[in-house]
C-alpha cells in the first residue's frame, strides 16, 4: 500500500488526486457539477450531486493511476466549508438540498441576533462573526423550514453536517458521523478555544445537539470505506476543510506563516501558534489545524470574489473567453486611466463584512475598454488582499515581515502576483505544487497512515516555482492604496 486518495470536494467542482508516497500527484480527475440558485442570493448543492461526483472522480483518480484498492494506504478529505447538509440516519436521506457557504437567505437573522447584542460572545467563542456566511444560522433555517424537522432532530433521528461529514456517512455507508476541528470550526457551533460544541450558542440558535458529528483530530481514524465502492475497504485518515487543508498543503506550520489562495474567492490564513488570537479588525480567528489533540489556530481573511472577477469578465461583459486572456489585456491597458473596480457582487467579506454593498466602477472616461477593465479585475485582488494585510498586521504585528505563500487557480496568473507584490509591498511566493488543497489532505491521511514524515520534514520538502518581488515605487504603492480605501468607503455609502 504506496499510495494516497486525496478527495477534494468544491464549491463548483470534486476533485480526486492520487499521490505517491512522496506526495508526488499520480493521476487525478475532476467533474463539476450544477448550481442551483432558487431565489436571489440562495445558492444550493444537490447533496447527492456531490456524493456521485465525489465517489465516481475517486474511482476515476485510481483508475487513471493504474492502481487498485489495495494500492491506496488511505483517504483524505478536503472541502468546500461552511455548506450545511441535513439528513435521515435511518435511510440517509437528505431532508434538503444543501445551503452553500454563499448563500445569504440568513443575513436577517443575523441581524436579528447582532441587534440583540449577542455577537462578542459568539466572536469570542468561535472566532467568528455573525454573518450568514458561516453553518449555524444555516441549519437554524433549516430547522425552522422543513417541517417537524426541529421535533425529530430532538428525537435524534437526524444528522447535520458539512459537506466532509456527508462524504464521510456515505464513503462508510453510514457507519460513521464525524467532522474534523476545522471543519467544526466553521459553524459558529463549535468552541475553538475549549474545543467542544457550544451548548450556550446551539440553545440560542435552537439547535437540538443531538444533531451534531462527533468532532476529530484531522489526521484521525474516520472509518473505512464500504467495500463495494473499490472493490476493497480503505481507511479514511485525513480530514480538513478546503482552506486549512491549503495551509498545511503550503507548509504554513510556523507562527507567523501566512498563504493566500485565489480560487472563486480568496481565503488568507496566517499561523498563529497554540494561542487562539481574537481579532480587533474583524478578521476571523479559526482552527489551523489540530493534530494528537494539540490545536493551532489561524486568523483568516475570507474574500468572497476573487477568480470570480475573471469569470465574470468572461461571462458577464463577454470580453475574454479564457481567463489566461486578461494578461495581455491588462499589459496593454492605458497607463494614463485610473479605473479602479470594487467588485462586491455579493457584498464586502474581510475586513468590512456588508453583505448589502454591491460593486462599483470609478474613474471611467470615454477610453475605459476591454483591456481597462481587465486591468481593474486584476488589481482588485490585490486591493483587497492589502487589506487583509493590513489587518493582520495591526492584530499580529509578524505578519509584516512574512513572505505570501498563493495558490489556487488566479495565483498561474504572472500579472496577477507581481501586483499582489507590489501593492503589499512584501514578497510573494508561488510553490511548484499549486494543488496545495488536495495535497495537504494527502498529506494529513499519509501522517494518519503513518507513510509521511513529519510536518518539519514536510515542510523542507516544499519548493518554489518563482517569488515575486515588490518593484512598485513607495510613494506610488501609498497612493494608489489611498485611492482604493476612498472607493471602498464610497462603495459602502452608496449601499446606505
Ligand atoms: N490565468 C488566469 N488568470 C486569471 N484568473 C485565472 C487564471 N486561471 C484561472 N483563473 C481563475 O481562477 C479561478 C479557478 O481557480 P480554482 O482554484 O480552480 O477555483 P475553485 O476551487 O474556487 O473552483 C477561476 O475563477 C478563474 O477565473
Ligand atoms: O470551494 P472553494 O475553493 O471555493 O472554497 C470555499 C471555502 O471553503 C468557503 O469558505
Amino acid at each position: 500500500m504506496t499510495h494516497i486518495l486525496a478527495i477534494d470536494q468544491g464549491t463548483t467542482s470534486s476533485r480526486a488526486i492520487v499521490f505517491d508516497a512522496g506526495l508526488r500527484p499520480v493521476a487525478s480527475a475532476q467533474k463539476e457539477f450544477p448550481q442551483h440558485f432558487p431565489a436571489s442570493g440562495w445558492v444550493e448543492h444537490d447533496p447527492s450531486d456531490l456524493w456521485v461526483s465525489v465517489a465516481g472522480v475517486a474511482r476515476a483518480a485510481v483508475e487513471k493511476a493504474g492502481l487498485h484498492a489495495g494500492d491506496i494506504a488511505a483517504i483524505g478529505i478536503t472541502n468546500q466549508r461552511e455548506t450545511t447538509l441535513i439528513w435521515d440516519r435511518r435511510t440517509g436521506k437528505p431532508l434538503h438540498r444543501a445551503i452553500v457557504w454563499q448563500d445569504r437567505r440568513t443575513a436577517g437573522l443575523c441581524d436579528r441576533l447582532k441587534a440583540e447584542g449577542h455577537e462578542p460572545v459568539i466572536a469570542a467563542r468561535t472566532g467568528l462573526l455573525l454573518d450568514p456566511y458561516f453553518s449555524g444560522t444555516k441549519l437554524g433555517w433549516l430547522l425552522d423550514n422543513i417541517d417537524g424537522a426541529r421535533d425529530r432532530a430532538k428525537r435524534g433521528e437526524l444528522a447535520f453536517g458539512t459537506v466532509d461529514s456527508w462524504l464521510i456517512w456515505n464513503l462508510t455507508g453510514g457507519r460513521v458521523h464525524a467532522t474534523d476541528a476545522t471543519n467544526a470550526a466553521r459553524t459558529l457551533l463549535y468552541n475553538i478555544v475549549e474545543n467542544r460544541w457550544d451548548a450556550e450558542i446551539c440553545a440560542l440558535l435552537d439547535i437540538p445537539m443531538a444533531l451534531l458529528p462527533e468532532v476529530r483530530d484531522c489526521a484521525g481514524d474516520y472509518g473505512t470505506t464500504r467495500a463495494d465502492l473499490f472493490g476493497r475497504e480503505i481507511p479514511i485518515l485525513g480530514v480538513a476543510g478546503d482552506q486549512q487543508a491549503a495551509t498545511v498543503g503550503q507548509a504554513c506550520f510556523a507562527p507567523g506563516m501566512m498563504k493566500s489562495t485565489y480560487g472563486t474567492g480568496c481565503f488568507a490564513l496566517l499561523n498563529t501558534g497554540e494561542k487562539m488570537v481574537a481579532s480587533k479588525n474583524r478578521l476571523l480567528s479559526t482552527i489551523a489545524y489540530r493534530l494528537d489533540g494539540r490545536t493551532t489556530y489561524a486568523l483568516e481573511g475570507s474574500i468572497f470574489i476573487a477568480g470570480a472577477v475573471v469569470q465574470w469578465l468572461r461571462d458577464g461583459l463577454k470580453i475574454i473567453r479564457h481567463a489566461a486572456e486578461t494578461q495581455p489585456l491588462a499589459e496593454a491597458a492605458d497607463p494614463a486611466q485610473e479605473l479602479l473596480l470594487v467588485p462586491a457582487f455579493t457584498g464586502l467579506g474581510a475586513p468590512y463584512w456588508r453583505p448589502e454593498c454591491r460593486g462599483a466602477v470609478f474613474g471611467l472616461t470615454r477610453n475605459s475598454g476591454p483591456a481597462e477593465f481587465a486591468r481593474a479585475a486584476l488589481e482588485s485582488v490585490g486591493f483587497q488582499t492589502r487589506d487583509l494585510l493590513e489587518a493582520m498586521r495591526a492584530d499580529w504585528p509578524d505578519a509584516a515581515q512574512g513572505v505570501l505563500r498563493v495558490d489556487g487557480g488566479m495565483a498561474a496568473s504572472d500579472w496577477t502576483m507581481q501586483f499582489l507584490a507590489d501593492i503589499l509591498g512584501a514578497p510573494v511566493d508561488r510553490p511548484r505544487v499549486t494543488e496545495t488543497t488536495a495535497l495537504g489532505a494527502g498529506y494529513l491521511a499519509g501522517l494518519g497512515a503513518g507513510l509521511c514524515p513529519s510536518p518539519e520534514e514536510f515542510a523542507r520538502d516544499w519548493a518554489l516555482e518563482r517569488r515575486f518581488e515588490p518593484i512598485m515605487a513607495e510613494a506610488v504603492r501609498e497612493a494608489r492604496y489611498a485611492r482604493w480605501q476612498r472607493a471602498v468607503q464610497a462603495t459602502i455609502a452608496a449601499a446606505g
